[in-house]
């Protein structure tokens, strides 16, 4: 990948200046343009992506394909997908999408391809999962397995958890799933409460099988079946790992035979395509976990093959750049009308922060522009009557994507119809906002005094001009799930080539682990901490007065 500092292009220039002319320019004038809809939406499969009701015009829409060129974006999608080493800062290659490529055409890293190796590991996950989902699969004392409980924390939690939660209706009834993520004793304690350590299978995930929180989740929950099936030999039935480190693994004591590999080229927040999606598999079958990949695939010949213009996470990556470096926004919220998609903000937190939170250019020098956007979302409606206040009257520019299905899996009375309503209300509302005049008039026809319209008008207006894209969904489906978790990737992807990071590694999360590592032995004794700053030193001295 090329080292293209991308203010210095011709095309980052005139957006500038496009940024600054187009000022007044608002959305909704944008819509004098009968087109305007259908120029600025696409469908793909069962994915509909309107951007319209964004600050763009064709002037700008242009420029922006034309930074995508600038910035060589298309040997880097290139270079990703050809397995080159674009983690440099890793030496790794990232091939999340070899995962999930159903046409099995070779993928070769140093020479060597990788598909035997990532079919290999599909089809033990296939036997594996129609065993648990089956029943065929036993414990200790012979029964069914009943309960899955996910071992795992970053990467190696939150997107099983968000792909389980969002294809719930897929879910085996025979069976429930568990995650335990956090290392506060909480966590794994209320989890053991609600499973039979005969009927429970632990899912050791960890793509390092180092990290603190997930060893020792681990090393709790095999000291818990221990003390109930009071044999080792048990744990062969109760314990399997997902991980890159089989050593690691062999010294926790599960049988190879429970080992399902992937490996290096496959980043943590990348990983659910991988071994680590094992639960998923188990949870909602083989089959549609499968389904799962083909959307995802889908999506990924899309990102490779289709011109830019017609490319939605190549559109939605440009959107993004330039709600973030051109018209300020320092977030974007994703906003799913779909309560079983309740956890995908969360995974996209990870997906995007640690992807593109970064201040370093892949030339060593830090960046004069801005990058990563804050990622943050709730499902609506809740997010409704919570936050978007501040969307709508904020000083801050917060860019939406709106997510819905047509099809709800739970077609209950007006449910569906209410819901949707919303949908379509709120990104026609922070478009179009409401103005004084407007407000005036209503109050004014609801019989309030002038003193009154005075008073309170100026707070019931809204300025509108809010940028958003709706994402208008046949169905959540596995297909459909794994297509638009594909499209952010890329997207987040296609963001970090133009801003010239390196989105695949993630130094910045080392520095805590670091310092926590020295501190617990502090906190394991009685004397009195003075090693490091007055704050620090006072906080855990205090801390340790609060326990005696
Ligand atoms: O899968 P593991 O090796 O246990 O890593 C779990 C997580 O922790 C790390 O700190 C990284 O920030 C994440 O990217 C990763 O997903």
């Amino acid at each position: 990948m090329k080292n293209i500092n991308p203010t210095t292009t011709e095309a980052w220039k005139k957006l500038q200046s496009l940024a600054e002319q187009k000022k007044t320019t608002t959305i909704q004038s944008l819509f004098a343009n009968p087109s305007r809809y259908k120029d600025y939406s696409i469908q793909f499969e069962d994915i509909l992506l309107d951007f319209s009701k964004n600050r763009l015009d064709d002037e700008v829409f242009k420029t922006l394909m034309d930074l995508a060129k600038e910035t060589e974006l298309k040997s880097a999608i290139e270079a990703m997908f050809s397995g080159e080493a674009i983690n440099q800062t890793e030496n790794r290659a990232v091939l999340h999408t070899a995962l999930r490529n159903r046409s099995n055409t070779p993928v070769k890293v140093d020479g060597k391809d990788v598909m035997p190796d990532v079919n290999a590991v599909l089809e033990q996950m296939k036997k594996f999962a129609d065993q648990v989902s089956s029943g065929k699969w036993k414990g200790y004392t012979d029964k069914p397995i009943k309960s899955l409980v996910n071992i795992g924390i970053g990467g190696s939690d939150l997107g099983p958890v968000m792909v389980t939660e969002a294809l719930k209706p897929y879910q085996n009834e025979n069976l429930d799933i568990h995650f335990v993520s956090n290392v506060d004793g909480t966590h794994i304690a209320e989890t053991l409460k609600k499973v039979d350590p005969e009927t429970t299978l632990f899912f050791i995930a960890s793509k390092t099988f180092t990290t603190q929180e997930t060893m020792t989740n681990a090393h709790s929950a095999r000291k818990w079946f221990l003390e109930n099936a009071k044999d080792e030999e048990a744990i062969a039935k109760h314990f399997v790992a997902l991980s890159t480190n089989g050593e690691a693994v062999k010294e926790f004591g599960i049988d190879p035979n429970n080992m399902f590999a992937f490996w290096d080229w496959v980043g943590g927040r990348y990983s659910l395509w991988s071994a680590i999606g094992l639960p998923i598999a188990c949870a909602i079958g083989f089959d549609n976990f499968e389904k799962l990949l083909e959307g995802a695939h889908a999506m990924d010949k899309h990102f490779r093959e289709s011109d830019f213009g017609e490319n939605i996470p190549v559109i939605l990556a440009l959107i993004g750049l330039w709600n973030t470096n051109f018209l300020g926004a320092a977030s974007e919220a994703i906003l799913p009308y779909d309560q079983y998609m309740h956890r995908f903000a969360a995974y996209f937190q990870q997906g995007n922060m640690e992807s593109n939170g970064k201040y370093v250019t892949r030339n060593n020098q830090k960046v004069d522009y801005t990058t990563g956007p804050i990622i943050w979302g709730e499902p609506g409606t809740n997010g409704q009557h919570a936050f978007y206040q501040l969307i709508h009257q904020g000083t801050q520019l917060i860019p939406c994507d709106f997510i819905a299905p047509a099809i709800s899996h739970n077609p209950v009375g007006d449910h569906h119809v209410k819901l949707l309503s919303n949908f379509f209300a709120q990104t026609e509302a922070l478009m179009n906002g409401k103005s004084l005049e407007e407000v005036k008039a209503e109050l004014e026809k609801a019989g309030k005094s002038k003193e009154e319209i005075e008073k309170l008008a100026p707070h019931k207006v809204f300025e509108g001009n809010r940028p958003t894209n709706s994402i208008l969904v046949k169905k959540i489906d596995p297909f459909t799930l794994g297509a638009l978790v594909a499209m952010y990737e890329h997207k987040i992807f296609a963001q970090g080539v133009i801003w010239n990071i390196f989105s695949f590694d993630q130094w910045g999360v080392e520095l805590g682990k670091i310092l926590a590592k020295k501190i617990l032995p502090e906190l394991e004794n009685d004397d009195t901490i003075n090693s490091h700053d007055s704050s620090t030193n006072g906080l855990i001295n205090a801390f340790k007065e609060m326990r005696k």
